[in-house]
């Protein structure tokens, strides 16, 4: 059996990212469309950041060769020649002995380099008292100070999010280029499986898994498309992942990849074609995994258990699909160093993922497991959950206290 750390080399390998080069892959999107969506190509914008000297705060415009000596007691008396909001464009230089009044935003006009704020001055009339000595440049924002016109704004491969979105508005791009949404076809196999309107007949299950895989392909960024139940018959089950390796990049299917008589997803992936690349993994819960490629789809057989299904997504599916979607970096699983609140159990036959809560006790990191059954079969005590504990090979237990690896879901 192969252990997790191969079986993740191998499927990351497989995992051949999106590309400018294919035209296709590449989608325009605009801003209010823009969130979640990998950035196809680096921008570079043409404006500096800030655009121009400004004022970061409501009062004066001076010299600061005026003002340098001045103080409550002997205060410095300035001529106020102009009035500036944001948005206006001055008009006069200011003079020694002059001052404008400006606004936090507005442009610092020629010949002042230093701004008082109002509350350091008192107003009279036309003119301003300057009572206390500015530093020199004091409170203004210089032109391209954050950022400088024809450097890299934001690289290609980054996901778009808030404050990403908010630069490329700055920036004037109002039309963005982002991959494309991976199509992600999911199915479930197994006669004993109804949906959740189906009245439950004695030996039924519920299809919880293909509930739970839109789910997580949905907060991927990703496009399910829903395949249904299907019936544990060589020829329905062919047609079905036929259908899928034709409309989309990834194929989820989900129950018949152990060894039980009814288990036909591995034959009918060879039947149509496909190179199987694992078909085990020392992995609990999640043991039999299949992963294949046909020549344009990426296929994970995930174990039928609701428990396998999703831990095997976490694991193995969502970096995949991270990398497949042109995410330059940070696809891969990263592990946390956390406390264990519990005494954790394995066989240590196989790497096993315990799953639980990740909590924050003053600054450091805890892990509490769920409590019940850590059976894959069980989903109740998934509920909540935001975090896998990972006991390794050859390890049978993690006492309270002890470190543990975590992986955040
Ligand atoms: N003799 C052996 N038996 C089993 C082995 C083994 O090594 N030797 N491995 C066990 C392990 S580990 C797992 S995990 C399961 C995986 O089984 P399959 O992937 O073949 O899945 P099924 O047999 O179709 O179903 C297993 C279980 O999961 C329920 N299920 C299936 N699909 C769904 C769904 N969409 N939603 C909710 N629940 C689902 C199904 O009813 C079964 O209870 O094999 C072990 N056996
Ligand atoms: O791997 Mo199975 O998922 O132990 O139940
Ligand atoms: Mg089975």
């Amino acid at each position: 059996m192969l252990s997790v750390r191969d079986a993740e080399n191998i499927i990351f390998d497989l995992v051949q990212p999106l590309t400018t080069q294919i035209d296709k892959d590449i989608e325009i999107v605009d801003l209010f469309n823009a969130n979640g969506r990998i950035l196809a190509d680096s921008v570079v914008s043409n404006l500096d950041f800030p655009h121009w000297d400004n004022s970061a705060m409501d009062g004066y415009a001076v010299r600061y060769a005026d003002v340098q000596e001045c103080s409550q007691d002997k205060p410095v008396t300035l001529q106020i020649v102009e009035d500036i909001p944001a948005g206006y464009q001055p008009q006069i230089t200011i003079q020694p002995g002059q001052a404008a009044r400006i606004f936090t935003g507005a442009v610092m006009p020629q010949g002042a380099d230093t701004i008082v704020m109002q509350e350091n001055t008192r107003r009279e009339e036309d003119r301003v008292a300057i009572l206390t000595a500015p530093k020199p440049e004091e409170f203004v924002r210089k032109r391209a100070n954050y950022y400088q016109a024809g450097n890299s704004l934001l690289a290609a491969g980054i996901e778009l999010k808030a404050a990403e979105i908010a630069i490329l508005a700055a920036a004037q791009c109002p039309q963005i280029k982002v991959y494309r949404k991976l199509k992600v076809a999911i199915l479930s196999s197994g006669d004993e499986l109804v949906t959740p309107n189906q009245s439950l007949q004695p030996g039924q299950i519920v299809d919880s898994n293909q509930y739970a895989l839109a789910a997580l392909v949905q907060q991927m960024g990703a496009e399910p498309l829903m395949l249904g139940i299907i019936k544990d018959e060589p020829e329905a089950l062919r047609e079905a992942i036929s259908n899928a390796i034709n409309n989309a990049d990834i194929v989820l299917s989900s129950g018949g990849v152990s060894v039980g008589d009814y288990d036909y997803v591995e034959q009918i992936i060879e039947s149509l074609g496909g190179e199987i690349h694992i078909r085990s993994v020392a992995v609990k819960p999640g043991k039999p995994l299949t992963v294949a490629t046909f020549p344009h789809t990426l296929y994970f057989g995930l174990p039928g258990n609701p428990g396998s299904a999703l831990v095997t997504f976490w694991r193995f599916v969502k970096p995949a699909i991270q990398k497949f979607s042109g995410l330059a970096e940070g696809w891969k699983p990263e592990f946390l160093q956390a406390e264990s609140l519990h005494d954790l159990r394995s066989n240590g036959k196989r790497e096993t993922y315990i799953w639980g809560n990740l909590k924050v006790n003053n600054g450091a990191y805890q892990f509490q497991v769920a409590g019940g059954s850590q059976s894959s079969s069980n989903l109740i005590n998934l509920a909540q959950t935001n975090a896998l504990a990972v006991i390794p090979v050859g390890q049978k237990s993690i006492s309270r206290r002890e470190k543990v690896q975590v992986l955040l879901l």
